[in-house]
């Protein structure tokens, strides 16, 4: 069977403000508006910048972000978990908003990282276009790979707009999702401390 070429090289760097404005022009004649309208005359300039805001992730790499430890903890080994740290993303089949809450813990071994670091890494791969399972894994690897702690965690509470405000129209539907690696997946006593810590059994901890 023939393949069909992309119309667009999807790595391809070079594409205009002026030809994501047009595609935004594009879009609004294709749902049945006049792009030309007051109202409308500036909104393929604020669609652009605005996705550019919301995919801002991929301008940088969140394992730099945790470069910077601290070591003088005085023995300290005990999880470290930040719990509700709000994200927005994007569902990459969709492009609508994913809107939640993630929970991250590590165990240290030798030293800490800034906790503001933990926010900045959920920041840094929900500014993407995403899964919510991707998201997980990527946030609980970056922080075991660079942190090299006895296990670290991710667990996501989320809301998808793509199944909220169209297709099957489920509101009030969130996902759970977890990533986690040595300990707390090694370990049921660290696992259900961690669980216990973020109160979330599995089953979802936005009720907090
Ligand atoms: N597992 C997973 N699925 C997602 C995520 N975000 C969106 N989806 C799902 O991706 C699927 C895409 O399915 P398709 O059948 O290709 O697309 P669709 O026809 O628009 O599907 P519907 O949403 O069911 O109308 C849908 O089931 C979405 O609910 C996510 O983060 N994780
Ligand atoms: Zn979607």
């Amino acid at each position: 069977m023939d393949t069909i070429a992309p119309k667009i090289d999807i790595f391809e760097r070079d594409v205009t403000r002026e030809q994501v404005e047009d595609a935004i022009r594009t879009l609004l004649v294709w749902v049945g508006e006049n792009p030309a309208r007051e109202g409308l005359s500036d909104t393929p300039k604020r669609v652009a910048t605005a996705f550019k805001e919301y995919c801002a992730g991929y301008e940088e790499d969140p394992h730099d972000v945790l470069d910077r430890t601290f070591e003088e903890i005085t023995g300290y080994r005990d999880m470290v978990v930040l719990r509700h740290v709000p994200f927005e993303s994007m569902c990459e089949h969709h492009l609508a908003p994913i809107i939640g809450n993630a929970h991250v813990a590590y165990l240290p071994v030798g030293r800490v990282v800034g906790i503001s670091k933990l926010a900045r890494v959920v920041d840094g791969y929900s500014r993407r276009l995403q899964i919510q399972e991707r998201l997980t894994v990527e946030i609980a690897e970056a922080v075991d790979n660079v942190l090299k702690p006895r296990g670290a965690a991710c667990v996501i509470d989320a809301e998808h707009f793509c199944m909220k405000c169209r297709g099957v129209r489920k509101k009030g539907s969130w996902m759970t999702t977890s990533h986690l690696t040595g300990a707390f997946l090694t370990d049921d006593r660290t696992r259900q401390e961690f669980y216990q810590r973020i109160r979330c059994d599995g089953f979802g901890s936005r009720g907090l």
